[in-house]
Parts: structure tokens; C-alpha cells; sequence
């Protein structure tokens, strides 16, 4: 199916390929001796296997030709490489080989191998939403094959237009205890030099740092790069996002511009990544830094939090009140526990049994057939609403509370949940909300209403592997909405805002629908 293709498409320099290509191969080595098909195809060994390879429009087919062993072999080879999903190709030069006859070995000749080198990935078995960055060497003995191979392969690749060229890469060098940095410069950096990305590195050296660089891009710069990578945590990332924010609110028109044409991408480098793993479904800084080197895009909703004294933080998470709120301000003062404050902290803010009284008021939003959908690659949720583009970053959350129809409740809570995006994480790998969506412009608030510590352990129990989607508990009430208003009565407690605390009490949040582009396309499943 995918050689019909060959006939549709050939690149500028192929005719002088298919020249090249239709005489027979030099040298003696079995391997290679396949004899060439006039269709243009070349013939090559990868792993050690023989296979005839066929440029077509949309990429490379693999054939492995017939060979008596073929039973016993186990790894599979690919049939088709996309260009889509090529970073580069390149050729490189192979041992030198002796190939004789075992009985005369003075008969045999010294062999020079060249290759393609072709830069690309795999999925994993089982998890397509995880790559893992793979070279295909094809091998061949004609060193001109070999280098229009790679010429025609690189001009295909060049063609793609949505590949970044310059990225700015802000790394917090203490996100995760350090991790950042090995997730850049292990697993993600060598993904951009293969695509011939030029990144411009900087380091964070204090706390709102990244918001302050983005905050600060002139103009010129702005429009010099094709998209901002956040390597660090969640925090980071808020903090790039603040920044793109505050460069298309702040009035400059050009700036505003040139900021929303930035993709964003974050590279998962700190201790819990919820938003790399959130848009695709895995918290491989890998995989992250191929869906930014190969130009991806898709647009995620942001959720503006603003707080009473007028200040206000994006959010592509959560924000949360009552018991993760407590649970984060008691872990900060354990600190010197390391990781392990999370558990400790987190039992003994249930052992407190704490709940707030609080008037919440929100706006619903219309229900719809795909409601219990889940959002994938290509989700026909978030493609309906993509539309929406580019949303008004600046809205403040109360600013239309006119023209909505509010729905007010006031009660004691134990935890309450703005949650945006599914929220993924190692403790929750579906999800916390598992059908929360990219970019469908809605949150889903979850109202833990006053139950004992028991029951709210079976809640917490139940989300690694229902997420927040528990409505068979009486206490629990999960509702779709745009907007939310907190107001605590009383008793207050802290907000955790993408893992983040912020001082303030009263709180509305509104999702800002599609506000961004970042480098993703979504989480992909098996098919
Ligand atoms: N050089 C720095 N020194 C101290 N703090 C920094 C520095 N750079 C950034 N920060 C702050 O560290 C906070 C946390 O960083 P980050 O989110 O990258 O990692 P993390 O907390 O380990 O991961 P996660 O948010 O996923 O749990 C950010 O909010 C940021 O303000």
C-alpha cells in the first residue's frame, strides 16, 4: 500500500539517484548482493538484515527480502519510517570488512561499509505515548548511495515547515534535586543537536526567575524564536507561562504578538512533571524533547487564578484548597525529609481530619455527549473547541460574572479541586481527572464535602486508580465548569496552586480556553 506512494513522489536530486541506483552493487559481500529493482529502490542491511528500501512521499519502506532464517528472527524492523517523525539523517562511514572465502581466505577482499544514519524514534511496546530515540543505520557498500540517501532524506525533512529552528531553554538547575539538568543535558539536548535546533540556555538563579526572562524579551528576540522549553517542574513552567502572560497583557502590541506565536514546551525535569506527563502521557524528557524537535503542536487550556489583592498565576493543573492546600504548607516546613516529606505530611494532615467552611460559586458549563471521553492524539473534544484559539490571557476571572449564570453552594469542605488538564503523575498515572481534556475550555471541580478520615481515605485511595471520578461517594461532587469563586468562611486553609502555594484565600479561577500552543500532539494510544 505505502509503495504505491513511490511513483507519486520524487524528490529534486532523485532522478540522479535512480541513475545511481539501477546499477548493480560492487563488492562480493553477500549481504548486499540483492540485485536493484528499476523502481528506484536501494538495497541495504540494517541490523545485519537485508532489506530493500524505497523512498516515497511520505517516507521510507522497509522490506526485509526473504531469507530461510526468517523464522527464527525476533525483533521486528520497521516497514515505513515517516518523514514526519525523522529528526535527520546523515551518513557515516563503517568499519572496514574482510570478506573471504573461508576455505581460501587469501581470496577475499578489504570491504569498505557506508551507512545512512536516520535519526528518528520508537514506540514502546505497549505504550505508544512513550519514544524512545532510535538510529536506523542502513548499510550499503556505494558510498554515493549511501550520501543521496541522506541528501534526499534531509531535503525532505527541511521541507517540514513546522520544525523549530531556535528555541529558547530555561533549565532550573535545582528542579527535582537536580534532575533538570540530567534531563537536559542527557536526554533531551542530543534529540536538538540531531535536529539541528539551535538552543539558547539559560539558567534559573532564583525563585521567578523564568517568569522575569520571558517577562523581559525584547522584542527582536521574541520574534527570533520558535518556541520557549521550560527543563524543571511544574513550577518552571507556571513561571514561563506567567511570563508569556504578562508579555501579551502588557500592552506592547508588537510583544503581544510575537508571544502568542511561542510554542511552549516542558522538558519533565522535576519531582512530579504533571504537565509533560498530562500532554503526553508520559514523563519522559525524551519523549518531550522529540514532540519539540518535530515541530508538534496542539493547544492546551490554561486556568487563571486570581487572588484578592489583585495578583494572579496560570495554572495548567490544579489549583486546590483544604486538605492539599495543608498538606503542601505543612511539607515546605519538612523540606530537610526530602522526598519523603510528601507521605509523612500527607498522613498527618488526615489525621487532623480538617475541613473549611466556604461559599463556592460556579459557572457550568453546557454538558455535552462526549462528556466521559478521554482525551487522546487526534481528540475530537479538543478539535471542536480548538477553534477558540489564542484566548484573552488578560480576562480577569470575575470580569463577565454579569452575563454568567452562577451556581453558589456553602458548605464544609474537606478538599476542594479546580482541576484543568487530566493531571498525571507516578502516583496517578491516568490521571487525576481522567477525562479532563487539553484544550476543551472546561475544568472539573471537585467538592470533597465534611466526611470523616476514613472516608476521605477511601477517596485518596480511590485516585490512582479512578482518579477524582468517584461520584458514587455521597460526599463527593465533581462538577463541570469555566469559572469558580472560593471565599472562605471562617477557618482557612492554603491554596496549592501546581504544586506551588500561594498565600491568598479567596480565589476565582477561569479557564482560558486554548490560550497556548504547546510542542505535543496529544497523548497517542496503541492502536
Ligand atoms: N535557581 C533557583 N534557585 C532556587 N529556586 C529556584 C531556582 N530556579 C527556580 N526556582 C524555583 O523552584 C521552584 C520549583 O521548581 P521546579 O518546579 O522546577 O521543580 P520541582 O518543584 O522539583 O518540581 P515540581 O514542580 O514538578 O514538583 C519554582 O517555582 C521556581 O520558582
Amino acid at each position: 500500500m505505502l509503495i504505491e506512494e513511490a511513483s507519486a513522489w520524487r524528490s529534486p536530486s532523485q532522478d540522479t539517484m535512480l541513475l545511481r541506483k539501477g546499477r548493480p552493487m560492487s563488492g562480493s559481500d553477500p549481504d548486499l548482493e540483492l540485485g536493484l529493482p528499476a523502481d528506484g529502490s536501494a538495497a541495504f542491511t540494517l541490523r545485519g538484515r537485508r532489506i530493500i528500501a524505497q523512498l516515497t512521499k511520505s517516507g521510507i519502506t522497509l522490506d526485509e527480502a526473504p531469507t530461510r532464517w526468517a523464522l527464527l528472527r525476533q525483533a521486528r524492523l520497521p516497514e515505513h519510517i515517516a518523514f514526519s517523525e525523522i529528526i535527520s539523517a546523515a551518513t557515516s562511514k563503517h568499519r572496514t570488512i574482510w570478506r573471504g572465502c573461508c576455505s581460501l581466505p587469501w581470496r577475499g577482499t578489504l570491504q569498505a561499509r557506508h551507512g545512512v544514519n536516520i535519526y528518528t524514534f520508537r514506540r514502546s511496546r505497549g505504550r505508544a505515548y512513550h519514544w524512545i530515540p532510535v538510529t536506523w543505520r542502513l548499510v550499503c557498500q556505494d558510498e554515493d548511495v549511501a550520501k543521496q540517501w541522506a541528501a534526499d532524506i534531509t531535503e525532505a525533512v527541511s521541507a517540514i515547515s513546522c520544525r523549530p529552528k531556535t528555541l529558547l531553554v530555561i533549565v532550573n538547575p535545582w528542579g527535582g534535586n537536580g534532575r533538570a539538568n540530567k534531563a537536559w543535558s542527557r536526554h533531551a539536548f542530543p534529540i536538538f543537536t540531531q535536529a539541528g535546533v539551535r538552543c539558547v540556555l539559560v539558567e534559573t538563579r532564583h525563585p521567578a526567575h523564568a517568569k522575569e526572562l520571558v517577562a523581559a524579551l525584547p522584542v527582536h528576540e521574541l520574534e527570533l524564536y520558535d518556541g520557549i522549553l521550560a527543563v524543571g517542574g511544574d513550577g518552571l513552567f507556571q513561571e514561563v507561562l506567567d511570563g508569556i502572560a504578562a508579555l501579551r497583557c502588557g500592552g506592547d502590541e508588537r510583544k503581544a504578538a510575537a508571544a502568542a506565536q511561542l510554542r511552549l514546551g516542558h522538558i519533565p525535569g522535576g519531582s512530579t512533571d504533571a504537565a509533560a506527563y498530562s500532554m503526553h502521557g508520559t514523563r519522559s524528557a525524551a519523549t518531550a524533547a522529540l514532540h519539540a524537535a518535530l515541530g508538534d503542536s496542539t493547544p492546551l487550556d490554561v486556568m487563571r487564578v486570581d487572588t484578592g489583592d489583585g495578583s494572579h498565576r496560570m495554572s495548567v493543573c490544579y489549583a486546590t484548597y483544604g486538605y492539599m492546600g495543608d498538606l503542601l504548607y505543612l511539607s515546605e516546613a519538612m523540606r530537610w525529609l526530602g522526598e519523603k516529606r510528601y507521605p509523612l505530611a500527607g498522613a498527618i494532615t488526615l489525621f487532623r481530619g480538617r475541613s473549611y467552611r466556604a461559599r463556592v460559586s460556579y459557572v457550568a458549563s453546557a454538558s455535552d455527549s462526549q462528556k466521559m471521553s478521554t482525551c487522546q492524539h487526534q481528540c475530537q473534544r479538543c478539535s471542536m473547541s480548538a477553534g477558540a484559539g489564542c484566548a484573552n490571557l488578560a480576562q480577569h476571572s470575575a470580569a463577565s460574572i454579569e452575563e454568567e449564570t452562577w451556581t453558589t453552594i456553602e458548605g464544609d469542605f474537606k478538599s476542594i479541586m479546580a482541576i484543568v488538564t487530566s493531571c498525571r503523575s507516578d502516583m496517578s498515572p491516568q490521571g487525576l481527572s481522567r477525562n479532563a481534556h487539553l484544550a476543551d475550555g472546561r475544568m472539573h471541580l471537585v467538592l470533597v464535602h465534611k466526611c470523616s478520615i476514613l472516608q476521605y481515605l477511601k477517596f485518596l485511595s480511590l485516585i490512582p486508580t479512578c482518579g477524582i471520578n468517584v461520584e458514587h461517594l455521597p460526599y463527593v461532587r465533581v462538577v463541570e465548569a469555566t469559572a469558580v469563586k472560593v471565599q472562605p468562611i471562617g477557618r482557612e486553609s492554603h491554596w496549592n496552586v501546581d504544586g506551588e502555594l500561594m498565600p491568598h484565600k479567596q480565589l476565582s479561577a477561569r479557564v482560558c480556553q486554548a490560550a497556548v500552543q504547546v510542542f505535543s500532539r496529544g497523548v497517542e494510544n496503541n492502536t
